[in-house]
């Protein structure tokens, strides 16, 4: 077996169980992995000088062929409501197949850290059929220094061979693709999907399932700080604004996407961004744009012309779903260090397309686990198969594909936090005003901006506020630089029957979401509920 690159000589992945393979490249940087890409025809280069890799079928995660291992330690401490089990048998034979399914072939292997503070980080190594691949994983997470390499031992292996295809008699899943967590054994597998968002939201599950015992609260979330210290953390799914509006020239990004939160402060557990690239602008969105004309990004199943390589950002013929994955340090204003202090105020982002919630309101503490809970947004017409206008998602703790724990611990240690460092929290609507997806139109990111701007500040904890009808939560009257009509949802409908017979359906999604929850909150949070809140006033 060839081996190439650098890496702990004495912890080859032979020590996984991996034999009779093809050339085993370690811990290669962007050149020989584009070298290596390139010659196996992954990808093609762009001008200014990414790679673009088509990923086929999968252009997105697939959360109902994730599974976790049923054994004596997960047993009792695994949400299976929300995990689907495998058993340790399926597991074995699954990774004997992994094994097998191998032989013969070249791999790529990074050993990189999932976690910026070196207390809780998790050393994850990641092995990979595809060089591109390779390069996406050694972009987003952290990479250790040369010295670091010679002694790195895993804590957690993940092997991703696209080409494998699960059969779900033979290993207990749904269909050809696999994403497999074996918390006991600490081995992630993945299989049959060419989406590489998968590895590193493993990561990102491995992190949820073992830092709440040592009282950090993992979030899937973006994070800023500002000139005095001043931490912001933005939740929110897919879609809502984390990596957007993270980046703001006015502050240091921390990170785009996953972050813990223990008793020293915020700290990213990546290395760099996976940001949306489906319409960027280089006027709206300057430093996300200038990623994609150099050396070192991946792109993924982004357009282009076949003989200019001129990318075409506004095309979503492959998926709407096109990304650009960056290293942070390609960010002029990123934290280099990746932590910081406490929060200050935490930011929860919803897009929500049927117009109604107001672009911010501020949370009481009761109301910031309601809505942590609930985990709200909507989905857009066309994204997804069959969905032919906006769809409600509640996906709770802001990321229920990456939870492996019950909600209530999650909610009980952000609670706690809330409280000990007194946070301000927000709820932010970035999705439509003036009418629900269709009618009306997305909030201009400008003045989603402004808002984030006056919250952050201060300034915003000084304006009068009004109590939204339908959702008991306090909303600001005027904010200099926003046409205060915009803070009001009513008021920008043309037909305000349909904005009251809209918004009475949201609150109705909302109150039957929350059903799941009550027995786990008391009844302050249960009062925050839509409605409710009002009847007791
Ligand atoms: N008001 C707004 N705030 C944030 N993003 C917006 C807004 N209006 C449009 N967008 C677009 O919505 C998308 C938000 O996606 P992104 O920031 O990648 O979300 P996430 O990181 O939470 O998945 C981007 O493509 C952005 O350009
Ligand atoms: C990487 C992802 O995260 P987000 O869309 O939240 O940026 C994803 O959902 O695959
Ligand atoms: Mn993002």
């Amino acid at each position: 077996m060839k081996q190439v690159g650098t890496f702990n000589a004495s912890y080859g992945v032979d020590k996984f169980g991996l034999k009779d393979l093809g050339t085993v490249f370690y811990n290669l940087h962007a050149p020989m992995l584009y070298e290596e890409s390139i010659r196996r025809n992954e990808a093609v280069i762009m001008p200014g000088g990414p790679i673009n890799a088509e990923t086929g079928i999968h252009t997105g995660r697939s959360p109902k062929d994730k599974h976790t291992v049923r054994d004596a330690t997960t047993e009792k401490k695994v949400w299976w409501g929300n995990n689907n089990a495998l058993t340790p048998e399926q597991f074995d034979v699954l990774l004997q197949d992994f094994r097998k399914h191998a032989e013969g072939k070249d791999l790529f292997v990074q050993d990189l850290y999932g976690g910026a503070d070196p207390a809780f980080r998790v050393k994850s190594r990641v092995i990979t059929e595809f060089a591109w691949h390779s390069l996406f994983i050694r972009n987003l997470l952290i990479r250790p220094d040369k010295t670091e390499l010679a002694s790195y031992v895993p804590d957690l292996t993940i092997i991703d061979l696209p080409s494998f295809k699960a059969d779900p008699k033979r290993h207990g899943c749904r269909s050809e693709t696999i994403i497999a967590l074996d918390f006991t054994r600490k081995i992630v597998l993945i299989g049959g999907t060419n989406y590489a968002g998968e590895m590193k939201k493993s990561v990102f599950t491995w992190l949820n399932w073992t830092l709440p015992e040592q009282n950090v609260m993992p979030m899937h979330a973006s994070a800023n700080v500002g000139d005095d210290g001043d931490v912001a953390v933005f939740f929110g799914l897919s879609g809502t604004g984390k990596t957007t509006l993270s980046q703001d020239p006015n502050r240091i990004l921390i990170g785009d996407d996953e972050h813990g939160w223990g008793k020293e402060g915020v700290f990213n557990f990546e290395g760099g961004c996976y940001a949306k690239a489906i319409r960027l602008s280089r006027e709206a969105e300057p430093e996300i744009y200038a990623t994609t004309e150099r050396f070192g990004t991946v792109l993924e199943n982004v357009v282009f012309d076949t003989v200019t390589r001129e990318p075409d950002f506004d095309c979503e013929e492959k998926t709407e779903n096109t990304r650009v994955a960056y290293p942070l340090d390609f960010i002029s204003n990123a934290s280099r260090t990746g932590r910081a202090g406490q929060p200050k105020n935490i930011i929860m982002l919803t897009c929500d397309a049927f117009g109604v919630l107001p672009p911010i309101a501020k949370l009481d503490p009761a109301q910031a686990m309601y809505h942590f809970l609930s985990g709200y947004t909507a989905k857009v017409a066309g994204t997804e198969k069959g969905v032919t206008g906006p769809e409600a998602t509640f996906s709770t703790c802001f990321g229920h594909p990456f939870l492996p724990l019950h909600p209530s611990i999650y909610g009980n240690l952000l609670r706690e936090l809330i409280a000990k460092h007194s946070v301000d929290c927000w709820l932010v609507n970035t999705g439509w005003t003036g009418g629900k997806e269709g009618t009306g139109r997305r909030m201009p990111i400008r003045v989603t901006r402004r808002l984030l701007t006056a919250a952050l500040d201060g300034s915003l904890n000084k304006a009068t506020f009004r109590t939204d009808p339908y959702f008991g939560l306090a909303v600001p009257t005027s904010v200099p630089g926003v046409e205060p009509h915009i803070l009001e949802p009513v008021k920008t409908w043309a037909n305000k029957a349909e904005f009251a017979a809209t918004a009475k359906h949201l609150v109705d999604m909302f109150r039957k979401n929350f059903v799941e929850f009550e027995s786990h909150v008391d009844a302050k949070v249960r009062d925050a509920a839509p409605f409710s809140r009002i009847a007791a006033e």
